[in-house]
């Protein structure tokens, strides 16, 4: 495993920038995830990390070596795709074992055996090694396509959206599994994703992404309880972060040049009485929690509320904010 640096890195395609001046240091054994909207060349990173693409200007190094000029097979990176890319004709022993066979790794049958073993049990699927791997479901495919990145010792390991292919309940299962496997090899590893989820959970750090640049890059706590403007605001936070003029609601203190408030729901607080200053307009059941919809004003507020809460639509009840975020008129952060 390996530190990787990237310096102002850039790439465009035709018309397009993809990667303007990225700079991001991955240090050994971390597990960072970029995580952005589509299109705002979280790929094109990955890419040329492995070699996939040359950049435009910048520099690139894994293990303190500058690997500009080496294919991508010397690179030393593994990458897993969205789409399972197994050998189809392969056993799913054989498709875990492949990487491991190149006469350059000269590794013995007895260690490729040892390993491929290993690395089934770990993705949970060493019950089904002589299935062929066309017969698999989605999940298994992916946990093999996963494996057989996981049986080399790559510097780093690169995955491209590798759970966004599965069902909801799969893949809330492979994050989990996926961040405790990287952990018990102290691997490096850099994900692509847009789904917040996966990056609050499985990140060491988050590296926000927005057309081509990189905006903001801290723990999962920083990135979320202190974003540096109003796009990594609203990049987290389920349901999203509100945004509203300063003097909307009472209870804050913008500081001087505040345009706009950023309040989640642990920024509100709701009072059911006579001093209202807002109107529930209806809620959504989600089972362990109801979604509030509220108006203010002229302004729609959606804030999580305790199921048990007695609300209904149509009450009228007082908002105050609570620390909430402010923003100046160009979308950056004032505290
Ligand atoms: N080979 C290519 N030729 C032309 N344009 C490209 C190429 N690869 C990427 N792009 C463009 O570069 C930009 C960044 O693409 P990239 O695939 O890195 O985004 P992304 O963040 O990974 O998006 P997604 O979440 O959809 O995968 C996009 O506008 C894309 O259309």
């Amino acid at each position: 495993m390996a530190d990787v640096v990237l310096r102002n890195l850039a790439k465009r395609f035709g018309d397009t920038q993809a990667l303007a001046d990225l700079d991001l240091s991955i240090r050994d054994g971390e597990f960072v995830v970029l995580l952005g909207p589509t299109g705002a060349g979280k790929t094109t990173t990955l890419r040329l990390i492995a070699g996939l693409e040359k950049p435009d200007s910048g520099g690139i190094e894994i293990g303190g070596r500058n690997v500009a000029a080496e294919a991508p097979a010397e690179r030393d990176v593994a990458f897993v795709f969205q789409q399972y890319s197994l050998y189809p004709h392969m056993t799913v022993y054989e498709n875990l074992a492949f990487p491991l066979k190149a006469p350059v790794r000269k590794l013995s049958a007895v260690e490729i055996d040892r390993r491929v073993r290993e690395v089934a049990r770990m993705v949970r699927i060493d019950h089904k090694l002589e299935n062929r791997s066309t017969r698999l479901s989605g999940g298994e495919m992916q946990r093999v396509a996963i494996g057989r990145a996981l049986v080399r010792r790559p510097a780093i390991y690169l995955m491209d959206e590798p759970l966004s292919s599965l069902d909801a309940k799969l893949r809330a299962e492979l994050r989990l599994e996926l961040k405790r496997i990287q952990k018990e090899l102290g691997s490096t590893l850099l994900y692509v994703t847009h789904d917040q989820v996966e990056a609050m959970t499985m990140a060491d750090r988050i590296g926000i992404v927005a057309e081509g640049r990189l905006m903001q890059v801290g723990t999962p706590r920083e990135i979320y309880g202190n974003p540096a403007n109003l796009h990594v605001a609203a990049r987290l936070g389920q349901p999203h972060i509100n945004l509203l003029p300063a003097d909307l609601l009472p209870g804050g203190q913008p500081p001087a040049g505040t345009k706009t408030v950023g309040a989640r729901t642990e920024h509100l607080d709701i009072v059911l009485g006579p001093d209202a200053n807002a109107e529930i307009d209806w809620i959504e059941h989600l089972g362990d929690q109801n979604h509030l919809h509220i108006r203010a004003g002229n302004h729609k507020l959606v804030t999580l509320a305790d199921p048990y809460l007695a609300i209904a639509p149509g009450d009228r009840i007082s908002l105050t904010l609570r620390d909430p975020l402010y923003f100046d008129a160009a979308g950056q952060r004032l505290s």
